[in-house]
């Protein structure tokens, strides 16, 4: 790492599988339970509320119990100490990077701590289950959503993504499938700025052969293995 300044870390929900959350392919993941499409997206949303916020309650609640793993602990320890630029960009909407310590994280498809109003635009707090309609905390308008980006909606703070990998020396992607964009992207984007990149995942992914280096395992072995 001599000559490594800069580095951005992208992670998926293989990071926090270990903490009991669903990922979304594979076995039992969320997607085999629901249609992307019927859950997921702004379409849905107009076409069937209740189902989507009853989604997101359900995925909200199942956060709040898990804690974080040693993948999540090892990325704080190095986010606490990393003298040069570090930033975890997160596919996730649970806190658990945060949980475990890490201050340098983004959340590029939202957070379940937060609602949207889609009346007067403000975020805020999520308070309690969404189907139960609580008003805005701003406009007291009855008309809240998720804090979370769904498909065919811009990921948020891409300008800042984008800069830290035109910034960065190394770019490490964490249990993810690299199947869903702009995400996936950024290996590409990385290796054509001539950046090193290391993919630690358990499974080879769809953007492996991008890589200069794919070490596969589960997290919470490879990640503290790579940090100490
Ligand atoms: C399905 C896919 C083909 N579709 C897309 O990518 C679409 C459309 C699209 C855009 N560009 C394209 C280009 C080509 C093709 C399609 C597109 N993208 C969009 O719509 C995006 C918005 C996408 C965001 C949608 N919201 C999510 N989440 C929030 C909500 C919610 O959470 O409910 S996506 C959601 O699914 C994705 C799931 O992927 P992973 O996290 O990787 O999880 P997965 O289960 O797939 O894999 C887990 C991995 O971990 C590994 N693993 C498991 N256990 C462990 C373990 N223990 N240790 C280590 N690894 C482990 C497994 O082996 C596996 O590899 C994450 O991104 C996650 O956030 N928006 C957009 O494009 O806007 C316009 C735009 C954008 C930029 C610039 C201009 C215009």
């Amino acid at each position: 790492m001599a000559d490594i300044r800069n580095i951005v870390i992208l992670t998926g929900a293989g990071v926090s599988a270990e903490s009991g959350i669903d990922t979304f392919r594979g076995g039992g993941g969320l997607w085999e339970k629901h249609r992307v499409e019927d859950v997921a997206t702004p379409e849905a949303f107009a076409r069937d509320p209740d189902l989507v916020l009853r989604f997101y309650d359900m995925r909200r609640a199942a956060i709040q119990e898990k804690e974080p793993n040693r993948a999540h602990a090892a990325l704080a320890r190095l986010d606490a100490e990393w003298p040069g630029d570090l930033l975890i960009v997160t596919q996730n909407v649970d806190d658990l990077h945060e949980r475990a310590g890490a201050r340098r994280v983004l959340h590029m498809h939202g957070t379940h701590l937060n609602a949207w109003c889609t009346a007067c635009d403000a975020r805020s707090r999520w308070t309690g289950p969404l189907i139960d309609r609580p008003p805005c905390p701003a406009c007291g308008a009855r008309a809240l959503r998720p804090d979370v980006v769904w498909f065919g909606e811009m990921p948020y703070e891409m300008e800042r993504i984008y800069g830290a990998l035109q910034a960065a020396d190394l770019f490490v992607s964490i249990g993810t499938s690299g199947a869903v964009y702009p995400a996936a992207g950024f290996v590409r984007e990385a290796r054509e700025l001539g950046t090193q990149t290391l993919e630690l995942n358990l499974e080879r992914s769809q953007g492996s052969a991008w890589f200069d280096e794919t070490r596969l395992g589960p997290a919470g072995e490879l990640v503290p293995a790579w940090v100490d």
